[in-house]
C-alpha cells in the first residue's frame, strides 16, 4: 500500500481486499489507515492521523491532519475534516464506516454531526500502533468493532437543533443562487494579476463562485468559496462548510487546502514541499455578510503561499433564493 490515493474505487477496493485475503472492505480500511498515516503533514505536532471513509457506493475516501506552522493552531486542518471535505469534494451524500488512526477529538465528533443520518455512522478506532484495539483483531463484520457515532456523542448538539428538517445538510445537493454581476471586476482582475493569465483568472472566479453557491452556511446565511491555482493552471475549489456549534467549521481556503492535497496526486509526505506551486487564489463572499472571511483568508494566503496572489470579488444573493433558516 505504497501509493496511496485519496480516493479509492469501489472495483479497486475489491481487487485489493480479494488480493489480501480478507473477508470483506472492511477489513481493509484498517490497513488503509495505518498505511495512510504517512500522507499527514504535521510539522508542528510530528502528530500523524488517518480517518478512511467508506461511502455507500462502495467508495473510500481517505483524510489527514495537516498543520501550518505561522498562524495560530484553529487554522489546521483534522484528519476527520480532510475526510468530509474529500467526500463534498466527489460527491457522495453517505458515510458508512470511519475508521481513525487515533480517538476523534471533541470538534470532529461534532463536525460529523452535520451529515444526515450522522448518529448512526459506524466508527472504528485503531490503537496507537495502528492495531485494533479489539481483541478479535481487525473486523470481521459490521457489528465487530465499530460503534455508532451516537456512542462517542450521546445527547447530540446537531443541524436540528438550528434548522428545519427540509434544509439541506452537509454533503446534500445545494445552491445557494448567489450572482455575480459585475463582470467589468473580473476583467480589471485579469489586468492586475501578474503570474496568473487573464484566461485562468476567469476560470478561477468561475471556480470560486461555484464553491461559494455549494457553501454549506445555513446558520450564519454567509456562503463563501475559495479558488486556488497552481503552475500548471489546475484549479482547486473549496466551499466553506458551517457547523451548528460555530467553531467546528471549516474555513474556505481550509476547503481548497485539501482540494489541493487530496488532488494534488504527489502522495507528498514533505509537509509544505509543494505549497510554492501555488500562485493565484480568489475568494467570493457576499456582500455585506455576517461572517466574513477576506482577512482570515489573507492571513492563511500570507503565511503558507506568501507568493500567492490574492482576488476577493463580492457576491450578492438572488432575490428569489429562499432563506435557509429553519426557524
Ligand atoms: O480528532 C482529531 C484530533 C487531533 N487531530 C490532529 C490535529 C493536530 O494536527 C494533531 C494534534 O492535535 O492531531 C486530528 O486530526 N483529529
Ligand atoms: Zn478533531
Amino acid at each position: 500500500m505504497d501509493d496511496l490515493k485519496f480516493v479509492i474505487e469501489s472495483s479497486e477496493a475489491q481487487t485489493l481486499a480479494n488480493k489480501l485475503g480478507l473477508k470483506s472492505v472492511l477489513n481493509l480500511l484498517p490497513l488503509i489507515a495505518k498505511s495512510a498515516k504517512k500522507l499527514a503533514r504535521p510539522p508542528i505536532s510530528g502528530f500523524h492521523v488517518a480517518a478512511i471513509g467508506l461511502a455507500t457506493d462502495g467508495r473510500i475516501f481517505i483524510g489527514v491532519n495537516v498543520e501550518f506552522p505561522g498562524l495560530p493552531l484553529h487554522h489546521s486542518i483534522h484528519a476527520e475534516q480532510c475526510l468530509i471535505t474529500n467526500l463534498s469534494l466527489h460527491p457522495q451524500t453517505h458515510l458508512k464506516n470511519v475508521v481513525v488512526s487515533a480517538y476523534p477529538c471533541g470538534h470532529c465528533r461534532q463536525f460529523l454531526q452535520e451529515i444526515r443520518g450522522a448518529p448512526d455512522i459506524q466508527i472504528f478506532v485503531l490503537d496507537k500502533n495502528g492495531e485494533s484495539e479489539q481483541i478479535n483483531g481487525y473486523p470481521d463484520g459490521e457489528s465487530d468493532c465499530f460503534r455508532p457515532l451516537s456512542c462517542f456523542l450521546p445527547n447530540r448538539f446537531g443541524p436540528h437543533d438550528l434548522l428545519d428538517e427540509k434544509v439541506p445538510l452537509i454533503l446534500e445537493t445545494i445552491n445557494n443562487n448567489l450572482v455575480l454581476d459585475d463582470d467589468g471586476k473580473i476583467v480589471e482582475m485579469g489586468n492586475l494579476c501578474n503570474v496568473v493569465s487573464r484566461f485562468e483568472v476567469g476560470e478561477l472566479v468561475s471556480a470560486a463562485f461555484e464553491a461559494a453557491n455549494r457553501s454549506h452556511a445555513p446558520y450564519s446565511g454567509s456562503p463563501s468559496g475559495v479558488a486556488l491555482v497552481d503552475v500548471d493552471g489546475k484549479i482547486y475549489k473549496g466551499c466553506y462548510m458551517e457547523s451548528a456549534a460555530f467553531n467546528p467549521s471549516i474555513g474556505p481556503v481550509q476547503a481548497a487546502m485539501i482540494a489541493f492535497i487530496t488532488g494534488s496526486g504527489t502522495g507528498e509526505c514533505d509537509a509544505g514541499a509543494d505549497y510554492k506551486r501555488i500562485v493565484g487564489a480568489v475568494l467570493v463572499e457576499v456582500e455585506g455578510a455576517v461572517v466574513r472571511q477576506e482577512e482570515t483568508v489573507r492571513l492563511f494566503l500570507n503565511a503558507v503561499f506568501p507568493k500567492c496572489e490574492f482576488r476577493v470579488l463580492r457576491c450578492q444573493k438572488s432575490s428569489s433564493a429562499e432563506t435557509p433558516k429553519g426557524n
